[in-house]
C-alpha cells in the first residue's frame, strides 16, 4: 500500500526574538504562513523493517539525517511499529532557504505514516512528537496560519492569510539556522515587529496592514552576512511588490503581490538577479 502527502513551504510574516533562553533556544513570536510551493513524498510499505530514502535532489542527505528518515524512527519507536517503509521526496522546496522544506517533509512523513499505519494519533499529538524533531515540525504538521510562540512549537491557529501571489527569490548562498540565532544579540534588537499586529491584520483580512507589518529580526544578522540579500529585497520593492522581507533565517527573500497583472514584471525581473524564483500562490 501506498500515500501521498504534500509538504507545503512556509513563510514568517513576522519574527520576532524575545530573549535567549538557558537551553539555548530563543524564545520568538512569529507569524507563520504556508505557500503553494511543496514537496511531494510518497511513502511506499516495504516486506523488510527498515526506513529506505530516496529523492530525485542530489543535494540533500538520504540517511538518518534526513528530517523525514527522523520522523519515521520517531513514530515507529513511540508507537512500537515493526514495519518498513520507503520514503520518496519529490523536492520542491529550496534546501536551507528559510522555507522548512526539511521541516515540512518530517511534518508530512509523520501525517503520512499515521495513516499507512493506521495508528490514530491526533493532530496535537503529531505536534508533540514534531516538536522533538525541530522548532518548525508542529507547525508544518498543521499548517494554515499561525501565532508561534515559545521556540516556535506552541501554535494558536489565526485566521487564513488574505488571498495573494507570493513571489520568492532564493540567492545562490547557504545560510545556517544555527550560525544566525548564535550571531543575533537579543538585548541589543531596538526594533521588534508586532506580533499584535499582524494578527489584527491578517484576522482583518487587511492585505496593505499585512504588507505594512512585515518584519523579522533575524534579517539583522542574514543582511549583514549577505548583503546580497538587501540587494534582492531592493529589487523586489523596486519591481513593484506590495510588501517585501526575508524568510526564517533566510536567505529567501519574499514579495507579497496583490495584483496578478504585476507578477511577470516581478518574477522576469527577478530572474534577471537570480535563478531561483518562484511566483505562488498564498495557502489558505
Ligand atoms: C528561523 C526559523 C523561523 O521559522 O526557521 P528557518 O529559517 O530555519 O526556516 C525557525 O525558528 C527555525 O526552526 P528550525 O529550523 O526547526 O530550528 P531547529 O532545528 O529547532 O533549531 C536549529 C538551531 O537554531 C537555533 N534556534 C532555533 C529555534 C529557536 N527558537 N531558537 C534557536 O536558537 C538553535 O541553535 C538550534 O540548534
Ligand atoms: N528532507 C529534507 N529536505 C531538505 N533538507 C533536509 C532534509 N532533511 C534534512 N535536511 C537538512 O536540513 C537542513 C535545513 O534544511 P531546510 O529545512 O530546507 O532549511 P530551513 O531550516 O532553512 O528552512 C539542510 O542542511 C539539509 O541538509
Amino acid at each position: 500500500m501506498k500515500v501521498y502527502e504534500k509538504a507545503p513551504a512556509k513563510i514568517n510574516l513576522m519574527l520576532d526574538v524575545l530573549h535567549k533562553r538557558p537551553d539555548g533556544f530563543h524564545e520568538v513570536e512569529m507569524i507563520m504562513t504556508m505557500v503553494d510551493l511543496a514537496d511531494r513524498l510518497e511513502l511506499s510499505e516495504l516486506p523488510r523493517d527498515t526506513i529506505i530514502i530516496s529523492s530525485q535532489a542530489g543535494y540533500i542527505p538520504l540517511d538518518e539525517k534526513n528530517l523525514a528518515f527522523q520522523a519515521a524512527k520517531l513514530l515507529k519507536e513511540r508507537c512500537g511499529v515493526e514495519r518498513g517503509v520507503h520514503i520518496h521526496l519529490d523536492k520542491k522546496i529550496p534546501v536551507a532557504a528559510g522555507l522548512a522544506g526539511g521541516s515540512s517533509d518530517a511534518a508530512a512523513t509523520l501525517r503520512g505514516l499515521n495513516r499507512l499505519w493506521r495508528l490514530g494519533l491526533s493532530g496535537e499529538e503529531l505536534q508533540e512528537l514534531g516538536a522533538e524533531l525541530g522548532s518548525d515540525v508542529p507547525f508544518c504538521v498543521t499548517g494554515g496560519t499561525a501565532l508561534a510562540t515559545g521556540r516556535g512549537e506552541k501554535l494558536t491557529p489565526i485566521a487564513s492569510m488574505p488571498q495573494c501571489w507570493v513571489i520568492l527569490v532564493k540567492p545562490p548562498i547557504n545560510v545556517s539556522t544555527a550560525e544566525v540565532y548564535g550571531k543575533l544579540r537579543a538585548n541589543a534588537i531596538t526594533a521588534h515587529p508586532s506580533a499584535q499586529l499582524m494578527r489584527e491584520a491578517v484576522e482583518a483580512g487587511d492585505f496593505q496592514a499585512v504588507c505594512a507589518r512585515l518584519g523579522n529580526v533575524l534579517e539583522d544578522v542574514t543582511l549583514k552576512l549577505h548583503p546580497e540579500v538587501q540587494q534582492l529585497k531592493e529589487a523586489m520593492i523596486r519591481l513593484g511588490a506590495d510588501g517585501v522581507l526575508m524568510s526564517g533565517s533566510g536567505p529567501t527573500v519574499f514579495g507579497l503581490v496583490s495584483k496578478q497583472s504585476k507578477v511577470p514584471r516581478i518574477y522576469n525581473g527577478l530572474r534577471g538577479f537570480c535563478k531561483e524564483v518562484y511566483a505562488v500562490r498564498s495557502l489558505t
